[in-house]
This record gives structure tokens, sequence and C-alpha cells, in this order.
């Protein structure tokens, strides 16, 4: 694990370009804030070529797109792959909604993305996998996870972040699991959106792609369970900030302390 990424981010400040949605913008902008990054957002495709060049990443969320804004993604994509800009690409609902999974699998066939991260529904529809996915949650399925997101990963040859109670995160050979979680994470909508795009933020350091996958979900999951332990109540409501002022106080020392995982 390259605990030092987490140094590397404060001290770089990526610029993190997000094609974000309007649910859970907000969140994620004060989110990459928080743990170092610079983040910006935008839908219009006259400027996709300039806010990719001046970025250090590139996420994109599929969380409300419309028809329309396809066109943006696919030339901010394209951009990204001639600008040699790392892609994460966080394919909401595609577990739930077939038009979803069409485009999104158009959009991968489009051009290469770094990192897929998705819950085990969205993995599962990509890879083909069975699965009862539930709107935007991950739903039940019997399918071994590991082996679903491996499959993802060796597919689009990209980096696959499966999140969960255990993430997995892989590079479709390697795989870490990381341990650390709260039920909290479940009840703030955008917990997903956030770790998309905090992953972006760390892969905006330049790091290696399966190491920056694997440390922006492990400061990820230790920050929400640090809050959850230091809540005297577990409240939905208030663990969006809290979570936000975590990511925001969190270092080394403590991912290192507290960080349980697994890596193979
Ligand atoms: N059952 C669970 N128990 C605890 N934490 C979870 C659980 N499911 C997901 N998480 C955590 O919630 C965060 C968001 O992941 P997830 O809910 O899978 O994404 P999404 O919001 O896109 O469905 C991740 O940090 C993940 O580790
Ligand atoms: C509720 C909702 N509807 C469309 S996008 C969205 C937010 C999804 O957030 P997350 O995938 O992080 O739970
Ligand atoms: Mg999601």
């Amino acid at each position: 694990m390259k605990f030092e990424l987490l140094d590397q981010v404060r001290t770089q400040n990526p610029i993190a370009f997000n094609i974000s949605n309007f649910v859970t913008v907000q969140d994620v902008a004060n989110g990459i804030n928080a743990i170092g990054g610079s983040p910006i957002m935008s839908e219009e495709i006259n400027e996709a070529n300039a806010m990719v060049q001046m970025s250090n990443s590139v996420t994109i969320n599929l969380g409300a797109f419309t028809e329309a804004q396809l066109d943006q993604i696919k030339a901010v994509g394209l951009a990204a792959q001639d600008n040699f800009k790392p892609v994460v690409l966080d394919p909401v609902a595609v577990g739930a909604v077939a038009y979803r999974l069409e485009r999104c699998n158009q959009l991968l066939d489009e051009f290469p993305v770094t990192v897929i991260r998705g819950n085990a529904g969205e993995v599962a529809a990509l890879a083909d996998v069975e699965w009862q996915s539930k709107g935007i949650d991950a739903g039940d399925g019997n399918a071994d996870v590991v082996a679903m997101a491996k499959a993802l990963a060796n597919k689009r040859n990209c980096v696959v972040v499966l999140s969960g109670k255990t993430d997995v995160i892989t590079d479709g050979s390697r795989v870490t699991q990381v341990y650390n979680q709260t039920d909290l994470f479940k009840l703030h909508v955008g917990s997903g959106d956030m770790l998309s795009s905090t992953i972006g933020v760390f892969l905006g350091t330049g790091a290696d792609p399966y190491e920056a996958a694997q440390m922006a979900s492990l400061t990820f999951a230790v920050a929400g369970q640090v809050v959850a332990n230091k809540m005297e109540q577990p409240l939905a409501g208030s663990f969006g900030p809290r979570l936000i002022d975590e990511l925001y106080l969190i270092n080394k020392s403590t991912v290192e302390a507290v960080g349980d995982f697994k890596e193979g």
C-alpha cells in the first residue's frame, strides 16, 4: 500500500475534472477539496478539450446523464485519451436500467478508461454476470464479487473498484480487499460518487492506477469508519458533512493505524 500517496495529493493539489450528477455534485466537489484536490465541473462540449488539458484526471459519473450530454462525455473521453489523462468511470445504475448499460458499454467501446468504480450490481452488469440490482444500489446476487471484478478488469483492460461491505480493487490479476466500513455509507446518497471522485484525485498525482485506486479506497473507507466511531449516535444527516470534515483531517498515520486490508 502506497500510504505516501495521501501526502502527495496534498502537495500536488491535482485538478480533478468531474462530469458529475445533479444529485450529489456538491458533496463530490467538497469531498475533492477536503482530501486535497481541486475540483472543477463542466457539462459543456465546447470546453471539453480545455477542461481535460488543464486537469490531472477526469471522473465521469453517469448518474443522471442525458442523451444530449453523451456527445460531451465522448468528447471528454477522447480528449483524455489524446492527452494521456487518467479517467474514472462511475456507471451508476447500469445494473438496473438497460438503457444505461447500453450507453455505458458504448462509451467503453469508444475510449479507454483507467478505473471503473461501481457497486456489485453495476460491475456484474458490465461483466455480463447474473445479478439483481436495485436502482442505484447493489441489490442481491450470488456471484463471486472478486471473480466478476477481475472479469471486468480484464474485459476493459482497466482497474476495477467494486465497492461494498468489503471493497475489492483489482487490475485483473492482483486483488486488494479493504475491510474498513460503516453502514452509514449506505445511508448517505453520494458515498459511491465521492469514492469515485476521490479515486480521480489520487490518480491525478500520476501514480500507478492500481496503487492510486488502492490508497484512495482505503483512505475513504477509513475516513467513514473514523467518523462513525466518533458519532455519539449514528445519524444519516450529519454523516455527510462529518465525512467531508474527516477527509480534510485524515492523514497518513491514521490510515496506517486504522486501515484494515489484504493485498494479493
Ligand atoms: N454493505 C455495506 N456496508 C458498509 N459499507 C458499505 C456497504 N456497501 C457499500 N459500502 C461503502 O459505501 C461506499 C459507497 O459504496 P457503494 O454503496 O457500493 O456505492 P454506490 O453508492 O455507488 O452504490 C464505499 O465506501 C463502500 O465501502
Ligand atoms: C439518487 C441518484 N439518482 C441518480 S444519480 C443519484 C446519486 C447516486 O449516488 P451514489 O451512487 O453515490 O449512491
Ligand atoms: Mg453509485
